[in-house]
């Protein structure tokens, strides 16, 4: 399914957060939205899967989802966001709960996405026996188990430490070259950007809008450090002075 962002403006009360946000998605593209601290970055994704509406604009679907997606729009949390008591399988399978679904093909969906996400062998462990890097793994199995059309992912990797980041961007760029969603990706991490993202969308420091659209010209699976290093200190130049001046910014109110 492709996205259309038309102008999309968001005020919080007198605080204007987007401004006039225009991007074309392609079908099965990943794009990075990354940006200065408090650009908007997770108001944009918010509004895309119609967690907010917007104040003027509006996204637009191009196309029908795949007929086996059972909900257009998931999303993965950087704080997983998961039912402490409940299993791994009965976390993935939570959002398969308001759908009505043969008990095999139920079964059949929870047990696919808990292999693409390495996590076959877990399926009844509580949260608290996993690592973060593996809650995570059941933040995104839950996020594919209804095959969404688009994934909007929120900092997915934000609260994992840099081995377990690594480790998560190698599997996360397995999943992409098996399951075929529009990926939405929000990351204060150019690295992450650079190494997952088709394109990637800079924001400029609040009132957030487009200063470029960078895109990344390596393959997938060639873009180990060396390969990436130009494309990361282009998007560092772009955002590093508008990061200092968001970090120096004193909150009022
Ligand atoms: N519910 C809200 N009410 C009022 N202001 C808000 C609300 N949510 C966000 N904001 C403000 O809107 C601006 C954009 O917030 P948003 O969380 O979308 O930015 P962000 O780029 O995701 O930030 P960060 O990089 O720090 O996660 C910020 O200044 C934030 O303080």
């Amino acid at each position: 399914m492709d996205l259309r962002l038309e102008g999309i403006t968001h005020h919080y009360d007198g605080l204007l957060a987007l401004d006039g946000i225009d991007l074309a998605v392609r079908d099965g593209e990943t794009v990075a939205i990354i940006g200065p601290s408090g650009c908007g970055k997770s108001t944009l994704l918010g509004i895309v899967g119609g967690l907010l509406k917007p104040t003027a604009g509006r996204v637009v679907t191009v196309g029908a989802p795949r007929a086996d997606s059972l909900n257009p729009f998931t999303y993965v949390f950087q704080d997983f966001a998961l039912l402490p008591w409940r299993t791994v399988a009965a976390n993935v399978a939570l959002a398969l709960e308001h759908h009505r679904l043969p008990r095999a093909e139920r079964q059949a969906r929870v047990q696919a996405a808990l292999a693409l996400t390495g996590l076959a062998d877990f399926a009844a462990a509580l949260p608290r026996q996993l690592s973060g890097g593996m809650r995570q793994r059941v933040g995104i199995a839950r996020a594919l188990v209804v095959r969404p059309a688009v994934l909007l992912l929120d900092e997915p990797l934000s609260a994992l430490d840099a081995q377990t980041r690594e480790l998560l961007m190698e599997d996360l760029l397995a999943i992409w070259a098996r399951e075929r969603s529009t990926r939405l990706y929000v990351t204060h991490n150019l690295d992450e950007a650079a190494r997952l993202a088709d394109r990637v969308v800079v924001l400029s420091r609040r009132p957030g809008r487009i200063r470029e659209i960078v895109a990344i010209d390596v393959p997938l699976a060639e873009r180990s450090g060396p390969a990436i290093a130009g494309v990361r200190e282009h998007l560092w130049a772009l955002i590093r002075d508008e990061a200092r001046d968001a970090e120096r910014e004193v909150q009022h109110g």
